[in-house]
């Protein structure tokens, strides 16, 4: 369960990019996040990973209050949540396969485990025949993709995505609507910030509004609300 206590954000140059937030997320919910530019919604979904901390209130994260976990703490937190981010964020020189593998928590993994975990994933977003490739030589959809199977290899509560399909034509983000409905339908709670009409008034969901850095909205089955 994600939940915001009374929270504000003021970043150091004094711009406060949220104030008064209070939201509850269950666990298994899918969620949109949206709003004009710069209203706040980057912010909104960095508080959750420890991106950023909050100024003010109280962020938290299964009972855990992410502001007061300590340095050594926080890649616990991240290993519960998968992020993935508008320009994917792929290291170049890696496979798709070393890609995905190497976000993976190996402690106590046999080879051959470690193996399956990552071919399981990279089935999932259907790119399996592609393992060997580098980012470089695949398509934008496959390397958003790839960035998924990475978010999720190791099977967090919590997935974020901030715009994922900014980058994608209409069909490829289509596609990868399909697959963040697919990781939902496990039982991963999702949490998207988009500028999508599209997505939200097609496949609806839960859709919270922010303007000025305030919750204006907050619906199951909401609309985007916005001219596109
Ligand atoms: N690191 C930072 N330092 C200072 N100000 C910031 C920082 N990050 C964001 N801001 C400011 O906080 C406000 C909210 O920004 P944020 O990125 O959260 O908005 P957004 O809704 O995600 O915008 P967009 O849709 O354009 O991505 C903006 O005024 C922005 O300039």
């Amino acid at each position: 369960m994600i939940e915001m206590k009374d929270v504000q954000k003021t970043y150091h140059n004094g711009v406060t990019a949220l104030q008064g937030i209070d939201i509850k997320v269950e666990q298994g919910e899918f969620v949109y996040v949206v709003g004009p530019s710069g209203a706040g919604k980057s912010t909104f979904i960095r508080l959750m990973y420890r991106e950023v901390k909050p100024t003010n209130g109280e962020v938290l994260i299964n009972n855990h209050n992410v502001a007061k976990l300590k340095e050594k703490e926080i890649p616990m937190l991240r290993r519960g949540i998968g992020v993935v981010y508008q320009d994917f964020k792929l290291l170049p020189a890696l496979t798709v396969y070393e890609n995905v593998s190497f976000a993976l928590e190996v402690i106590e993994d046999s080879p051959k485990k470690i193996r399956r975990k990552v071919m399981d994933v990279l089935d999932l977003v259907n790119l399996k025949n592609k393992a060997r490739f580098k980012p470089a030589e695949l398509s934008g959809g496959e390397q958003q993709r790839v960035a998924i199977a990475r978010a999720i290899v190791n099977s967090p509560k919590v997935m974020i995505a901030d715009e994922p399909t900014g980058n994608l034509d209409p069909d490829t983000s289509w596609e990868i609507m399909k697959i963040f409905e697919e990781v939902n339908a496990r039982g991963t709670t999702v949490i998207m910030a988009t500028h999508s009409k599209d997505i939200v008034d097609t496949l609806k969901k839960r859709v919270i509004a922010i303007e000025h850095g305030r919750v204006v909205r907050d619906e199951q089955r909401g609309d985007y609300g916005y001219e596109s």
